[in-house]
């Protein structure tokens, strides 16, 4: 007997907070729906001014902790060896023949025979009602379950929630596919290849097909020798890179959370196999550590250890980082991925390649020769191909999270219907400056405290509008801090400044302004 489903319908209030923060995305400029003036285009997103800042201080905090001050190491106290890398998104055919993607990368869908809608055949939930029939649903759509199933006359609570995955499929005869009212017309589940390709150079045949790559971590495994003979490394080390993958997702979907062109921040840990159990759980718990450091609240993140019947046949371990999305809600959904996938990679390139992808651990053999070890065994286990750890989270993924987390609904306030409540370290703007009045010297000076702030601080400078809808906007988009320039600092060289959270004013001296912001993490 299987566990049972969670339910499919999610609480109609999120998906409607959902619908809202998409929409303030596009009118405050984070981001828009790619190619909008010729009707967009399914599974791509073009980022705002606004949400290119705010990718870009994830990405930087990201490169910052992993590569340029990687953690300690847990026994020695001292830095990890963590490398940058910023590899060509198209690579030669042959390896993702050699990872197993232009083979294996797909996901199974199952097709409507009536509406020709294709579904992900895991992302369908079904419900049985004994006797009565079963009704697949279009995941994330209350409205439409709610009215598909009043039609029908059952409700959620009269019946089994299934998988279609979890389904046996001399059962699909029975089953109302998602957009229609007839039963039967699903297809049996056939594989779909993931990989978009395109042909480099002037003919266009089978011969000089190649593939957008579906991930980062393979650019990572062919430097690995690059890397390992010019940078004076030893293992363990690891090899980070941030940048797009391309996937063909049948079912792009929840606005950036699945895409079809995103960015990936990944890193592969090259160690021995012997030591790979204690680095997978220290990378677990580095990364866990590293999400709430971008001030997620912790009741929203979870781990989902991988049940033996989902991990790829090589790895021995894998564990989901989770996020409680709207969509998903009261449920979670992936937000990063860290795995143990043995030295399957090195190994696979290795055999396609001929290139020699093993290590020689001198540290190992000095180990082996004090401890007595044959000769014999010492040469055999000191040349190894080593075993990877491999964080691999979404950098577009993390920006949808942080929306999420930031978007406040404030009916108390007038004028602006949400505040985003971003930490200051990754608000676009961390300051607005106004002069009170657009007269009395007021614009000079401020003007002139935009202009010093600016070197050190993303800034806008605002005259226009009353001083309610300029703090409006600044909720809107996230500005942390609002400074007013009144009658108080031509006087006495104090301004107001605001606090976006609490609303809350406070006079600093005009000098100070630079320190407060800096203080205040910005
Ligand atoms: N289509 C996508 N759009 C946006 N981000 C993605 C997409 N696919 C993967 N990612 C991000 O890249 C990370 C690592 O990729 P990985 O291959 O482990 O994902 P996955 O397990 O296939 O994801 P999912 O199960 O959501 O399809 C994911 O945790 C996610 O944050």
């Amino acid at each position: 007997m299987t566990a049972p489903a969670q339910r499919p319908t999610p609480p109609a209030d999120a998906a409607r907070s959902m619908e809202a923060l998409v929409s303030l995305c596009k009118r405050r400029g984070f981001v828009f729906p790619a190619s909008e003036i010729y009707g967009g285009i399914n599974g791509f997103w073009d980022y705002g001014p606004l949400g290119t800042a705010l990718k870009n201080h994830v990405r930087d905090h990201w490169w910052h902790q992993t590569v340029e001050c990687p953690p300690l190491d847990p026994d020695s106290g001292e830095p990890l060896s963590v490398l940058g890398l910023d590899s060509a998104i198209i690579q030669n055919p042959k390896v993702w023949e050699a990872s197993g993607h232009v083979g294996g990368f797909s996901d199974p869908m199952v097709d409507c025979r009536e509406t020709n809608g294709r579904y992900r055949q895991d992302q369908v939930e079904v419900l049985f009602v004994e006797g009565r029939g079963a009704w697949a649903f279009p995941e994330n759509k209350p409205d439409a379950i709610a009215k598909k199933l009043r039609k029908a006359g059952v409700t959620i609570d009269d019946g089994e929630v299934k998988n279609l995955s979890q389904v046996d499929e001399s059962l699909y005869g029975t089953i109302v596919a998602p957009d229609t009212d007839k039963a039967g017309t699903l297809t049996p589940p056939r594989e779909f290849n993931l990989m978009l390709d395109t042909y480099p150079g002037v003919i266009r045949n089978e011969e000089n097909k190649a593939y957008l790559r579906p991930e980062t971590a393979q650019g990572i495994f062919l430097n690995y020798l690059n890397v390992l003979n010019t940078m004076r490394v030893k293992v363990p080390f690891g090899i980070a890179q941030i940048g797009k993958s391309f996937r063909n997702e049948v079912t792009p979907r929840n606005f950036i959370f699945r895409s079809r062109e995103f960015e990936q921040m990944e890193m592969e840990w090259f160690c021995s196999e012997e030591e790979a159990p204690k680095w997978y759980d220290f990378w677990k718990h580095e990364r866990m550590r590293w999400w709430e450091s971008l001030g997620i609240d912790q009741a929203n993140l979870r781990f989902r250890d991988h049940g033996s019947d989902e991990l790829a046949h090589y790895s021995s371990a894998c564990v989901d980082v989770e996020y409680r999305y709207p969509f998903t809600a009261p449920g979670f959904g992936e937000l990063e991925g860290v795995a143990h996938r043995g030295n399957f990679d090195l190994t696979a390139h290795t055999r396609a390649s001929n290139a020699k992808l093993d290590y020689f651990d001198q540290e190992l053999q000095l180990r082996l020769k004090a401890e007595g070890v044959g000769k014999d065994e010492i040469k055999e286990r000191s040349r190894y191909t080593p075993h990877v750890i491999e964080p691999a989270s979404g950098l577009t993924r993390a920006v949808l999270v942080l929306l999420c987390e930031a978007f406040t609904p404030s009916p108390e306030r007038s004028g602006s219907d949400y505040v985003m409540k971003f930490k200051p370290k990754f608000a676009p703007v961390k300051a607005g400056v106004f002069p009170l009045v657009n007269k009395d010297g007021m614009p000079e000076v401020a003007h002139k405290l935009y202009m010093e702030l600016r070197q050190r601080f993303a800034c806008e400078y605002d005259a226009k509008q009353t001083i309610g809808k300029r703090y409006a906007r600044m909720d809107e988009i996230g500005t942390p801090f609002c400074i007013a320039v009144d009658g108080d600092t031509l006087e006495n060289n104090v301004v107001t400044i605001r606090d976006r959270d609490t609303t809350q004013q406070e006079r600093v001296g005009i000098d100070r302004v630079a320190a407060f912001l800096a203080e205040k993490g910005c």
